[in-house]
C-alpha cells in the first residue's frame, strides 16, 4: 500500500504539483493536512513557485475530510487539536492572499487562493450532514456563492453529490477535461490566472450568485420549514442553515467563523456519533472473512433468471435489468406473467416520473427484460432467483427442477424471508449453490440484501452473490440461517410488542405518534396496514413455532380482516387511506380492538396499565434488542454492527441513533435488563432477557461485545463457525486470544477509549516487549488487555477522565492499609522531581510507548500533563474514589483475585500494567 504522504514536484514551467496520496480515498486525515500546510509554506517561499496545481494520487483527488478523526474525537469526547488545526490552515489559507501563488484544481478557473476550496468543488459533493456535522472549511460559505442558493442548499440538505456534467452547469466547475489531459490543462489554466491572462474572483468574496437579501431570506425560510418537517431530530440541518444565513447577512468570512464554531460542537453531537457509526458499519459489511480475504474473485454474472413476478419477483427484476444485468422473468401462466411484465415497467415509469430516470435508461433497461414460462432459457442462466409465496413444498420442487435446468456453477437464491434454506434446498444435491438473496420490499427501492448462508454454501457463491448486490446499490449483510434470519428475527418482536402494548390497554394510534417521533418512517400499525396483513398471518405460526415460550399471540389481525380490512390494499386499516392524502385514524377500529382485547385477556387485574410515552418506547425497542442479543449470540451475525447497518437500511431505524445495538449500548445493558425483568415478571415471558442481554448486564459489558467468555461460546448454536470464521484457522489459544481483542476493541469503541492497550494492535505492545522485556514483569496475554480495559472503563464510568486512568493504568497499583489500591506515586515522581532520572524515564518510555500505539508525541505529552495537572496537586479525593472503585467493582475483584497469583510488575519502570 502506498505511504500516506504529500509531494511537491515542481515544473520547469514554474508549476509546483502538490499530490495528496492516502489510499484509498486520498482522506484529509491530519497528516495530509499538516504536509499540505508544510507543502504550501514551502512553495510561497520559493521564488521559482508561479503557480500551484493540487491533485490526488491514483486517479483520485479526495473523499474529504478522514472520518476516522471524527471517530476518535468521540472517543475522547475533545475535539483533537487536529480539528483546530484544520480551521487554522483554513483561516491562514483564506487570509494569505498568495501573491504569485495560484491554488487551482481540476478545471476550476476561479480557483485561487484556498486549496481547500478546491476540495471541496472537485469532490462535488458536501455530504456532511449525513455524518451530523455540516460542510467546514468554508463550505456552507462558497458552495451558495458558486453554484446559488437554492442548488446549494439542496446539495447540503440532502447530502447530494453531483456529476460533473450538473457541476459544470452550475458553475462548480469550469471544464470537463479528459483524466490523461487533466494535468497538463491543469498546469496551465493555473498559469493563465497567476500571470493574469485569466480573472481570479475569490469564491467567498461573491455574491452575484447569492441574490438580494430578501430572496435569500425567503429561499432561507422555506428551506426551514422543510428542514423542521423531514429532519426534527438532526440538528445539523438547522445549524447549516444558521451558518448559511450568517454569510448572507453578514458577509463569507463572518459565516465560515460561524461555521467553524459550529462545527467543533456539532462533531460531539449524539447524532454525528451515531451517523460516523452507521458510515464505517456499512463499509464492513465488505469484510467477510474467509469470503472476501481468501483470494477468490467475483465471477461475471451476465445474465439472471427471476422466478415468480408478484411484488418481490418484479421489484429484485427491475433493480437488476436498472443495473444492466438481462433478466429472464419466468411466471407460471401468461397471466401471472403479463402482470409482472406490467409491474416492472410500473416501477420503472414511477422512477421516471419522480426524475431518477430517464426515458432512454428506462427502454434500455426493459430491452434487458424477457418474460418466460419454462426453463427451456436456463440453460443459459448465471444466477437463479426464487421469489414464489412462502410454501415450502413449492420452492422445494422449483429447486429440484432447477438443479436439472441450469448449468452446474449456476448460483440457486431464494428470496424466502422466512423459511429455513436447508429445508428449500432439501431435494436437491447442490447444497453448495443455495444461498438467501432476502431483499426488502419494495425491492428496486430499499437499500438493503440480506445473504443468508447455510453451513454448506460456497465462500464463492457468497462472494458473487455479494458483487451482483453491490452492483445493483444494495448493501449486502451476510448473515447465518434461522427463521426470519437476521432482520425479520430481530424485528418480529418490534410488531407483537406493539399487539402486546395495545392488549394491555394503550391506544394504537398513539403508539404509532411516539415510535414516529423517534425516528421510525412510520409506526408498527402503520407498518402493518401497509404491508398488508397476509404477511402477519402468514408468519405467525412460523415465529410461534420457532420462538415458542416468547411470542404474543392475539385475534387483533383477524378479526380486522373478518371486518373487511386488510389495510392498506384496500384503504382501509388502523388507518383510512385516501388518494392523494394523508392516512387518517379510524376510530372505528376501536370497537374491534376491545372484542380482541377481551379475548386475550392479557390486563393484570383487568386494569388497563397506564405508562408515560418513554416506557411506550422502551416496551417496543427492548424486545426488539433483546431477540438482537439472541442473534448475535447464536452468531447470525458476523458483528453487532451489521445488525445496526441492517436495522437501518431493513427496518427504517434512525440512522443517526446508530442503529439497534448502537443506540441499545448509549442506554446500557443493565438498564435494559433491569427494565425488562420486571415487565417479564409482570406481563409474561414475552419480556423475559435473555442470556447474553444477562451476561453483558450483570458483567456491565456492552451488548456489542460479541465475545465475552469461554460459556459464551460453548452456548452458541451455530456461532462456533461465524467466531472460526472471523478469527481464520489459528489455534484455539490463538483464536481465544483473538476474539479477546475483538471484544476490546468493540469495548473501546463503544466506550469511546483510545488508549486502551492492546486495542491499537497486540503487536506493538509485543514488540515493546520484544524490545524490553526487562520493563515487563508479566507475559503480555489477552487478559491483561481486557483488565486494563475494564479499569479504565470503571474510572470512566466514575466520571474519571479517560486520559488520567489510562496514565494511571500505566503507573503501579500499590499496597495499602485495607488492600491494593493505586498510588499516584509514580506521578507525583515526576511531577515533583520532572528532572529527576527515573522520572525523565517513565516520561519518555510512556511517550515511546504511545508513538508504538499510534498517537502523536503531541497527544502522549497533552496525555501526561492532562493527568499531572490533576495529580500533582495531590488530589486525594480523586484516589479515594479510585479507592473506592478498586473495592466495590466486580470486576477489579475479578483483577485482583487473577493479578495476584501470577503477574509481578518490573520495579525498574513502576510498571506496565495495572498491579493489584
Ligand atoms: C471539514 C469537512 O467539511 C468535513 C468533511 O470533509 S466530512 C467527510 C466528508 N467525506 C465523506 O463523507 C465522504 C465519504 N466517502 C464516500 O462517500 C465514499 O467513500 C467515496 C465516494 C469517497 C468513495 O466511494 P467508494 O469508492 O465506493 O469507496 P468506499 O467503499 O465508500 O470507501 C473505501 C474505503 O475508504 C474509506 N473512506 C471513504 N471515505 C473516507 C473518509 N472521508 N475518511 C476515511 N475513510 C474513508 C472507507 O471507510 C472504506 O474503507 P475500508 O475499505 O477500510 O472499508
Amino acid at each position: 500500500m502506498a505511504a500516506v504522504r504529500v509531494t511537491m514536484e515542481i515544473g520547469s514551467d514554474g508549476v509546483a504539483v502538490i499530490t495528496i496520496c492516502n489510499p484509498p480515498v486520498n482522506a484529509l486525515a491530519p497528516s495530509i493536512i499538516a504536509g499540505l500546510k508544510e507543502k504550501y509554506t514551502e512553495a510561497m517561499n520559493r521564488s521559482d513557485v508561479k503557480a500551484i496545481v493540487l491533485t490526488g494520487d491514483g486517479g483520485k483527488f479526495s473523499g474529504g475530510f478522514d472520518i476516522n478523526v471524527f471517530t476518535e474525537i468521540h472517543k475522547t469526547d475533545a475535539p483533537k487539536p487536529s480539528v483546530a488545526a484544520i480551521q487554522v490552515l483554513h483561516l491562514v489559507v483564506l487570509c494569505s492572499y498568495p501573491r504569485s501563488c495560484t491554488w487551482w484544481w481540476s478545471g476550476d478557473s476561479n480557483g485561487l487562493v484556498a486549496m481547500l476550496e478546491f476540495l471541496l468543488r472537485s469532490s462535488l459533493g458536501l455530504p456532511e450532514l449525513s455524518l451530523g456535522v455540516i460542510p467546514g472549511f468554508g463550505g456552507t460559505q462558497r458552495l451558495p456563492r458558486l453554484v446559488g442558493l437554492p442548488k446549494a442548499l439542496d446539495m447540503m440538505l440532502q447530502s447530494k453529490s453531483i456529476i460533473a456534467k450538473e457541476g459544470e452547469k452550475y458553475g462548480l466547475i469550469d471544464a470537463i477535461v479528459s483524466p490523461e489531459d487533466l494535468l497538463k490543462i491543469s498546469r496551465c489554466w493555473a498559469l493563465d490566472i497567476a500571470e493574469r491572462r485569466k480573472p481570479w474572483i475569490s469564491s467567498l468574496r461573491r455574491t452575484d450568485r447569492l441574490g438580494s437579501l430578501s430572496e435569500a431570506h425567503e429561499i432561507l425560510k422555506a428551506a426551514r420549514q422543510q428542514v423542521n418537517r423531514t429532519a426534527p431530530n438532526m440538528p445539523q440541518h438547522k445549524e447549516c442553515l444558521d451558518s448559511v444565513e450568517e454569510g448572507v447577512n453578514f458577509g463569507g468570512y463572518a459565516g465560515v467563523l460561524k461555521e467553524a464554531k459550529v462545527f467543533k460542537e456539532l462533531v460531539l453531537s449524539s447524532t454525528s456519533r451515531g451517523l460516523v457509526h452507521v458510515f464505517f458499519a456499512q463499509r464492513a459489511t465488505s469484510k467477510v472473512h474467509s469470503v472476501t480475504d481468501v483470494g477468490l474473485r467475483p465471477r461475471k454474472i451476465k445474465r439472471v433468471a427471476v422466478i415468480g413476478g408478484g411484488l418481490m419477483g418484479s421489484g429484485i427484476a427491475t433493480a437488476l435489468i436498472l443495473s444492466n444485468t438481462p433478466v429472464i422473468l419466468k411466471e407460471i401462466n401468461s397471466n401471472f406473467l403479463q402482470k409482472g411484465l406490467k409491474m416492472i415497467r410500473a416501477n420503472l415509469e414511477g422512477l421516471v416520473k419522480k426524475g431518477s430516470l430517464t426515458q432512454d435508461k428506462m427502454n434500455k433497461a426493459l430491452s434487458l427484460l424477457k418474460g418466460v414460462l419454462d426453463y427451456s432459457e436456463f440453460k443459459h442462466v448465471d444466477m437463479v432467483i426464487e421469489a414464489v409465496i412462502e410454501k415450502v413444498s413449492l420452492k422445494q420442487s422449483i429447486f429440484a427442477d432447477l438443479e436439472k435446468a441450469c448449468p452446474p456453477h449456476c448460483i440457486l437464491a431464494s428470496n424466502t424471508s422466512t423459511i429455513d434454506l436447508n429445508i428449500v434446498g432439501e431435494k436437491t444435491r447442490s447444497q453448495d449453490r443455495i444461498i438467501g438473496a432476502h431483499f426488502f420490499s419494495p425491492a428496486h427501492v430499499m437499500p438493503l440484501l440480506e445473504i443468508v448462508r447455510t453451513d454448506k454454501t460456497s465462500p464463492q457463491v457468497i462472494l458473487d452473490l455479494m458483487t451482483i448486490g453491490k452492483a445493483i446499490r444494495k448493501v449486502p449483510v451476510v448473515v447465518g440461517n434461522c427463521t426470519g434470519f437476521a432482520v425479520n428475527r430481530t424485528f418480529f418482536p418490534y410488531t407483537q410488542g406493539a399487539h402486546l402494548l395495545v392488549h394491555l390497554g394503550v391506544d394504537v394510534f398513539r403508539i404509532d405518534r411516539v415510535v414516529s417521533s423517534f425516528g421510525m418512517p412510520m409506526g408498527p400499525f402503520q407498518l402493518q396496514d401497509v404491508a398488508g396483513y397476509g404477511v402477519a398471518l402468514a408468519v405467525k405460526d412460523i415465529y410461534d413455532s420457532a420462538f415458542r415460550g416468547r411470542t404474543f399471540q392475539s385475534q387483533l389481525v383477524e378479526l380486522m380482516v373478518k371486518s373487511g380490512r386488510n389495510g392498506k390494499n384496500n384503504g382501509k386499516g388502523y388507518y383510512i387511506y385516501e388518494k392523494g392524502q394523508k392516512p387518517k385514524p379510524d376510530p372505528s377500529v376501536q370497537a374491534i380492538i376491545e372484542e380482541s382485547r377481551r379475548l386475550a385477556n392479557v390486563v393484570p387485574g383487568g386494569k388497563p396499565i397506564t405508562i408515560n410515552d418513554q416506557e411506550v418506547l422502551e416496551m417496543i425497542f427492548f424486545p426488539v434488542v433483546n431477540e438482537a442479543c439472541r442473534v448475535m449470540d447464536e452468531g447470525v451475525v458476523i458483528r453487532a454492527s451489521d445488525l445496526d447497518i441492517s436495522s437501518v437500511l431493513g427496518m427504517g431505524f434512525p440512522r443517526y441513533r446508530g442503529g439497534i445495538i448502537f443506540w441499545a449500548d448509549t442506554i446500557g445493558s443493565g438498564y435494559i435488563y433491569a427494565k425488562l425483568n420486571k415487565w417479564a415478571n409482570s406481563y409474561g415471558n414475552f419480556f423475559k432477557p435473555s442470556a447474553y442481554l444477562e451476561e453483558r448486564a450483570t458483567k456491565g459489558l456492552p451488548l456489542s461485545m460479541v465475545n465475552v467468555s469461554g460459556s459464551q461460546q460453548s452456548r452458541s448454536r451455530s456461532r462456533d463457525k461465524v467466531v472460526s470464521a472471523s478469527s481464520g484457522s489459528a489455534s484455539t489459544e490463538a483464536s481465544k486470544g483473538s476474539a479477546e481483542l475483538e471484544a476490546l476493541k468493540v469495548l473501546r469503541d463503544r466506550y469511546r477509549i483510545p488508549e486502551c492497550y492492546g486495542l491499537h494492535a497486540p503487536r506493538p505492545r509485543q514488540r515493546l516487549y520484544d524490545r524490553f522485556p526487562d520493563r515487563f514483569g508479566l507475559t503480555v496475554s489477552p487478559n491483561s488487555w481486557r483488565y486494563q480495559v475494564a479499569f479504565i472503563w470503571e474510572c470512566r464510568g466514575a466520571g474519571i477522565d479517560p486520559s488520567r486512568s489510562l496514565f494511571l493504568a500505566c503507573f503501579r497499583l500499590g499496597k495499602g492499609p485495607g488492600g491494593y489500591y493505586l498510588t499516584a506515586r509514580s506521578c507525583f515522581k515526576i511531577s515533583s522531581a520532572p528532572s529527576n532520572n527515573k522520572g525523565w524515564k517513565m516520561r519518555f518510555f510512556f511517550i515511546s510507548y504511545a508513538q508504538e500505539w499510534g498517537f502523536s508525541t503531541g497527544w502522549a505529552i497533552w496525555s501526561i500533563d492532562n493527568a499531572l495537572s490533576s495529580l500533582s496537586a495531590g488530589d486525594i479525593a480523586m484516589v479515594d474514589r479510585l479507592r473506592g472503585i478498586l473495592s466495590s467493582s466486580r470486576v477489579i475483584k475479578e483483577m485482583t483475585e487473577e493479578w495476584m497469583v501470577g503477574a509481578e510488575l518490573s520495579p525498574a519502570t513502576g510498571g506496565m500494567a495495572i498491579r493489584i
